[in-house]
């Protein structure tokens, strides 16, 4: 099979852990080598810089440094030696959540940023990234229900207002890879256009 990476994004509490689980499954179904991973996260390293960058308080630089240095290490074990066997990967948030949080929501230079993820990765980018986007109020309700917040939860509705344009901008410069799931329908039609993305390029 050829590899594919498939990145899935969206504010917190868009609804993305809900369908990922799925995704797998459809894909795995279909014979693709299913990787399920996360970012901050996926390797022992990362996952401890994770716990730092959700639970301790640093600058916005401190912030994407980490998110990038996590990335580095998620990338070199796990990521590219996946796509190098052929499997899928299927990563809750990449880079573009680094554009998004700590660009749009941070106020963090972009141009820092383009440097730092041409060191980390290069020219390598998703195939594919579903962008659950919906208001920052529905999310925040959603949110509301599941558990104790982190450092980015905490922040205000105005914070993930930001975001989400970050997204935005992010989508609207990446059309061919980037796909808008509006998030704010039910789990079932949110479902049905996560099939319709895939189907789109007979995955
Ligand atoms: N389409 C939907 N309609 C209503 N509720 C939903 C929908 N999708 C998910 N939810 C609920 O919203 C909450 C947040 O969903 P989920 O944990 O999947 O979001 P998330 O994007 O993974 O959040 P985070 O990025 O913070 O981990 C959960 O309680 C989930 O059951
Ligand atoms: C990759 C990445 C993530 N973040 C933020 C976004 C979320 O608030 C948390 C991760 O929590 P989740 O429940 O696993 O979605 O981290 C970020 O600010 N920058 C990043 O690059």
């Amino acid at each position: 099979m050829p590899a594919r990476f498939i990145t899935i994004e969206g504010i917190d509490g868009a609804g993305k852990s809900t369908h990922i689980e799925a995704m797998a499954r459809r894909l795995r179904e279909r014979g693709d080598t299913v990787l399920s991973t996360r970012e901050p996260g996926g390797t022992e390293l990362a996952e401890k810089l994770r716990g730092l960058v959700l639970h301790s308080t640093m600058d916005p630089l401190t912030e994407a440094l980490l998110v990038f240095a996590a990335r580095r290490d998620h990338l070199q074990q796990v990521i590219v030696p996946a796509l190098a066997r052929g499997e899928t990967v299927l990563c809750d948030r990449f880079t573009d959540a680094t554009f998004a949080y700590q660009g749009a929501g941070r106020g963090f230079d972009a141009g820092v940023l383009s440097q730092l993820e041409q060191w980390v990765h290069g020219h390598l980018q998703p195939d594919l990234t579903l962008w659950f986007d919906l208001p920052a109020a529905m999310a925040a309700q959603r949110r509301a229900a599941a558990r104790e917040p982190d450092r980015f939860e905490q922040q205000a509705l105005e914070f993930f207002d930001r975001v989400r344009a970050g997204y935005k901008a992010r989508a609207d410069a990446a059309p061919h890879r980037i796909v808008r799931i509006d998030a704010s329908l039910s789990k079932d039609e949110v479902w049905s256009q996560i099939v319709a993305a895939l189907e789109s390029r007979q995955w």
